[in-house]
C-alpha cells in the first residue's frame, strides 16, 4: 500500500468514540490559551506607540485562518466568526489590564516582550484552533453545544486559576462557537 499521508496530531484527532466534551474542550483550552497571549501582547505595547488595535494584524489573522479552514476542510465562514470574537476578547483583556497598570503602576509589567515572537506564538494556537474547528462542526451544531462547551470553559478556567478578567473574557472568546 502506498504510505499514507499523517493524520491531524493526537490531541485534537477525532474518533468516533469521541463524544461532545472531547471535541469541545480543545476549543476552551486552546481560547484560553490564546487569551494568555494578551498579558504578553499588552506588555509589549504598554508605554509605547502601539495601539491594542491592529486593523491589519487582523486582517493577517483572519485572512490566514480562513485559508487554512479551506485547507483541511473546515467551514472558513464558521472559523472566521469563531476568530473574530478570539480577537474581540484579546482586546478585552489587553485594555483590561491597561487599566489595571494606569490605576497602579506597581502592578505594571517591568520586562518588555517582543511583538514579533508573541505572534509567532500566536500563530501557533491559531493553527490549533482551526484543526480543532475542523474536528467539531456536529458538536458545535448540536442543540447540547452550549451547555457541554459552558462545562468545558468551568473546567479550563479552574484548571488554569484564570482570575475574573481572564474567565470572563473567555465567554466572549467562546460566543459564537456553537452558532454552526
Ligand atoms: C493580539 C494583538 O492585539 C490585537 C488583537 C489581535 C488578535 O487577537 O489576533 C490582533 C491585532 C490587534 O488588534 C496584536 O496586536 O497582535
Amino acid at each position: 500500500a502506498p504510505p499514507q499521508p499523517p493524520g491531524p496530531a493526537p490531541a485534537l484527532t477525532a474518533t468516533a468514540s469521541d463524544g461532545p466534551y472531547a471535541r469541545l474542550y480543545p476549543l476552551a483550552d486552546l481560547s484560553a490559551r490564546r487569551l494568555a497571549t494578551a498579558d504578553l501582547v499588552a506588555a509589549a505595547k504598554y508605554g509605547t506607540e502601539s495601539p491594542i488595535d491592529d486593523p491589519v494584524r487582523e486582517k493577517q489573522v483572519l485572512d490566514a485562518v480562513a485559508a487554512q479552514a479551506r485547507e483541511i476542510g473546515a467551514d472558513p465562514e464558521a472559523t472566521v466568526r469563531i476568530f473574530r470574537d478570539q480577537i474581540e476578547a484579546n482586546k478585552i483583556v489587553q485594555r483590561g489590564l491597561f487599566r489595571r497598570w494606569d490605576a497602579d503602576p506597581s502592578q505594571a509589567p517591568t520586562e518588555r516582550p517582543d511583538l514579533a515572537e508573541v505572534r509567532k506564538e500566536i500563530n501557533r494556537i491559531n493553527g490549533e484552533l482551526v484543526r480543532g474547528i475542523a474536528a467539531s462542526p456536529d458538536a458545535r451544531t448540536a442543540p447540547y453545544c452550549g451547555g457541554v462547551l459552558t462545562a468545558a470553559a468551568v473546567h479550563v478556567r479552574y484548571e488554569n486559576r484564570l482570575d475574573a478578567l481572564h474567565a470572563a473574557t473567555l465567554g466572549r472568546a467562546l460566543r459564537s462557537v456553537c452558532e454552526g
